[in-house]
């Protein structure tokens, strides 16, 4: 077990955020944590990270984890490079030489590296967001919307390398709203609506219960039925 959610919820003074979740992360597993804007994707993932502290419930974590993440808003200094970001996250990671060139190579960011953070455009600065979360070991993945800003060939890039942190055995939770992608690449997903888990579960055994052909069906059903 990576970590076990009991009946844990972060609620904001304004009534929303995430309610009583109950869930269970196995390790080695690909989670897609999918659902709409406010859905309470970001509060989760935060409640995971320590970012938050739940207003009740509780986290149950299995030994000796590690997590490596990826926020959905980060904002490097702008003046300095990726090679000086990557060299300054490595020594504080620990991490030599070989393993931050092997990672800014991973993300396309090589060539550029000596360019400052100001001259590169959105998918840039994510790319450098993704190797950050790639740098160092780990092994818990926690990944908030990856895909924003990513083009179509490094949203295909970026799939690989979930694909690749599997292979190590490490266990990668993703949030996203593009159901398409959450469907591509995980094999279990939490399907989050205005604060509550609307769906858990194995990705193929969800969709045959409910009886849908895909996530965005299942999705749309049950948002229907929610209402
Ligand atoms: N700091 C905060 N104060 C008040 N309300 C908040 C705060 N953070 C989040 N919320 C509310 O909690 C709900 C869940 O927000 P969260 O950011 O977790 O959603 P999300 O699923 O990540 O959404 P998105 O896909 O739009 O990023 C939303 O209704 C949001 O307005």
């Amino acid at each position: 077990m990576i970590v076990k959610g009991q009946k844990i919820a972060r609620i904001y003074s304004n009534d929303r955020g995430l309610k009583d979740a109950s869930f269970l992360l196995n390790e080695g597993e690909i989670i897609a944590l999918a659902g709409g804007n406010g859905a309470g994707k970001s509060t989760l993932i935060r409640l995971l990270t320590g970012q938050e502290k739940p207003t009740s419930g509780q986290l149950e974590w299995g030994s000796e984890q590690s997590v490596n993440y990826m926020p959905d808003d980060v904002d490097f200094p702008l003046t300095l490079s990726a090679e000086e970001i990557i060299n300054l996250l490595g020594s504080l990671k620990k991490v030599g030489q070989a393993e931050q060139e092997t990672v800014l190579k991973r993300v396309g960011l090589w060539e550029e590296r000596k360019q400052t953070v100001r001259h590169y455009s959105k998918g840039m600065r994510q790319r450098l967001n993704l190797a950050q979360a790639l740098l160092g070991p780990s092994n818990f993945l926690l990944l908030d919307e990856p895909t924003n800003g990513l083009d179509p060939y490094w949203v295909a890039e970026l799939k690989k390398m979930v694909l690749e942190q599997k292979e190590l055995g490490k266990t990668v939770l993703f949030s996203t709203h593009l159901l398409s992608f959450a469907q591509e690449l995980a094999e279990e997903v939490l399907l989050l609506h205005q604060g509550n888990i609307i769906t858990q579960g194995n990705l193929e055994h969800v969709l045959r219960e409910n009886d849908c052909k895909n996530l965005e069906e299942l999705f749309i059903m049950k948002i229907q039925n929610n209402l």
